[in-house]
């Protein structure tokens, strides 16, 4: 089948087998990671919804949507490189936050292993500061939600994603459906796509799942569901077409000072 036809095929057409020949970056993931969850077809839902467009898709924040501001922003703060400051944080307290089991003042108790005391709201505002869309992904999930996808954000990130949704106003085009603090499961648990999987009650190869680092790939593959390693929003959108997904709603009808007023909005 062509990938035009695939194109052209929405949730209502299911279910009719259709092969999604993967691109090479995509199968290369795939094929190197568990020949098994290759994809060969989008799989009815298991649910009784028929409304929905498929696949569904699921999307990292940090570094596939979102800069991480980790890297640079936060050793710049503390003074130090990223690499002493991974030598004196606390082993574990990021990861406890992270899951929802800890909370923001009792992150800020141990946050380095020695227990010294520094400034909560400053690093807070470094992080807002830090916070912005990878070049073209605002673009990319605004043509997404144009061609009518159901979008997820699955993240390992804590109650700060709030200070992120506060700035970039990423609900516009996904729910902040499964983060880490909120389900207490972090990526790459089996559990955290099973999960997924449960709550969304869609079979595995009706997911898309996009995230930036190959384990959480290699992760989702894992259960059968499709996964897709970001590394730019151009590759992004090859390897989405190139699987099927419609790109075609809105082309030219599509706003640019509308784009550019919601950005304006968010800075
Ligand atoms: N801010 C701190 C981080 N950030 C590291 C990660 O970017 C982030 O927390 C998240 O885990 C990324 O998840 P995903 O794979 O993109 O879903 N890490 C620390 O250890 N300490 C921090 O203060
Ligand atoms: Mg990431």
């Amino acid at each position: 089948m062509s990938f035009a036809l695939a194109s052209s095929l929405r949730s209502s057409s299911f279910p009719f087998p259709l092969p999604l020949p993967l691109t090479p970056r995509s199968t290369r993931m795939a094929s190197a990671l568990s020949n098994d969850c290759k994809l060969t077809s989008f799989a009815p839902p298991s649910s009784s919804r028929t409304d929905r467009r498929l696949p569904i898709l699921l999307f990292d924040i940090m570094d596939t949507i979102v800069r991480d501001p980790f890297h640079q922003d936060i050793p710049a703060f503390f003074g130090m490189p990223l690499k002493e400051l991974i030598a004196c944080k606390h082993p574990a307290a990021w990861i406890e936050f992270e899951k929802g089991v800890i909370d923001e003042m009792e992150l800020a108790r141990k946050f380095f292993k020695d227990g010294r005391p520094f400034d909560l709201e400053g690093l807070k505002t470094c992080m807002r500061r830090g916070f912005s869309y990878l070049e073209g992904m605002e673009e990319l999930l605004q043509e997404l939600k144009e061609n009518g996808y159901e979008i997820h954000a699955s993240t390992n990130y804590p109650i700060w994603y709030k200070m992120i949704e506060e700035k970039l106003k990423i609900s516009r085009y996904l729910s902040w459906t499964f983060c880490s603090c909120t389900t207490g499961k972090r990526k790459p648990d089996r559990d955290f796509y099973l999960d997924a999987l449960q709550h969304l009650k869609v079979d595995p190869p009706s997911c898309v799942f996009i995230d930036d680092r190959p384990r959480n790939v290699e992760a989702a593959l894992e259960v059968g569901i499709v996964g897709i390693q970001f590394k730019s929003a151009d590759l992004l959108r090859h390897d989405l077409s190139e699987i099927g997904i419609d790109f075609s709603a809105n082309k030219h009808s599509r706003s640019q000072t509308q784009l550019k007023l919601s950005k304006d909005q968010a800075s």
